[in-house]
């Protein structure tokens, strides 16, 4: 296996993962990029950001685009090379909008686009590979396939496509403070009650009908009792406007990991006037489409 191309540029949307009930297995992803312009060269590896996490991320080797394009070449069994970067991000780090996730889908696809050959590192593998970065794969999957996904583990990860319903829309609410998904993840009890899990086991079912074909019925479909409240300590007004939202007939969520919340629905220009400040408000549409190569 060799390089066919020694240039690709290559486009990842941020992700919505957990969508309330979903947790670790939903995903959602949103018409907002990063594009990575990656070169192969004879030096040393080098890499340029603008956007979000500039000046903030490693700009050598431990960079996790590049950790990524590096597994996706030696999965491929491809030679390494050194690797000039171009990084220009929209997705913002720690808030819950699959950052990380975007970042590795970004590093593999990148890998595919320079390798030439989709076959020697298909779907499947860009998320086996994802999953073994990020532990599970409900970013991975949307930020690779685009749209909707339901993931899971078994012997390996992988994932569903489900179309959304026109009339579902996303509206995000990014605060400025960040939140480590390793610490957000600390913050789960170990165990939790049988009646719980039944409810969101149910409320997730409901999920992948209110996303697909009854819209009407999103409010019951993104109830969550297994992470969001567990998780208030660490985003308390997070999840104080999860709570005010619901209460004012909006289908919140914690997007993710958090701190961000997830609105499945349009909020009026009322309310992005009250949260303005605080909070940044933005409409993505959903992206159809995951990652993209661009050009090579
Ligand atoms: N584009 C990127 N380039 C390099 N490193 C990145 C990039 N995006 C994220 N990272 C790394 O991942 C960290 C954020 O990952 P983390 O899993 O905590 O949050 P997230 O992915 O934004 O949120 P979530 O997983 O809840 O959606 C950043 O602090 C940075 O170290
Ligand atoms: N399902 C994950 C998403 C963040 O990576 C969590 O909530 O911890």
């Amino acid at each position: 296996m060799r390089l066919l191309y020694d240039q690709a540029s290559v486009r990842v949307p941020a992700t919505s993962a957990n969508l309330g009930p979903g947790f670790d297995a939903f995903g959602l992803a949103h018409r907002i990029h990063d594009v990575v312009h990656v070169r192969a060269t004879t030096g040393a590896t080098a890499v340029e950001v603008t956007g979000e996490g500039a000046g903030e991320v490693p700009d050598g080797e431990t960079h996790l685009v590049v950790r990524a394009l590096r597994a996706g070449l030696e999965y491929a069994g491809a030679p390494q090379a050194g690797l000039h970067l171009r990084c220009v991000n929209a997705i913002p780090h720690g808030r819950g909008m699959g950052s990380s996730a975007g970042a590795v889908v970004a590093g593999l696809v990148a890998a595919r686009a320079l390798i030439g050959d989709p076959d020697a590192l298909a779907d499947g593998a860009v998320l086996e590979l994802a999953t073994e970065f990020e532990g599970h794969p409900d970013n991975a999957a949307p930020a690779l396939l685009g749209g909707a996904t339901i993931a899971w583990m078994g012997p390996e990860a992988r994932a569903a496509r489900i179309e959304v319903h026109p009339e579902i829309a996303a509206t995000v609410l990014i605060p400025t403070e960040r939140l480590a998904t390793h610490r957000a993840r600390a913050a789960l009890p170990r165990t939790v009650a049988h009646a719980d899990a039944a409810f969101n086991a149910g409320r997730a079912g409901l999920l992948t009908l209110a996303l697909t074909s009854r819209p009407d019925l999103i409010m019951a479909a993104t109830e969550d009792r297994l992470h969001q409240d567990h998780r208030a300590d660490a985003m308390m007004a997070s999840v104080a406007l999860v709570h005010r939202l619901r209460e004012r007939g909006l289908p919140a969520v914690i997007s993710g990991a958090g701190p961000s919340v997830l609105v499945l629905a349009d909020v009026g220009p009322e309310l992005e006037a009250e949260l303005a400040g605080r909070w940044r408000v933005l409409h993505p549409r959903i992206d159809r489409d995951g990652a993209q190569i661009l050009a090579r």
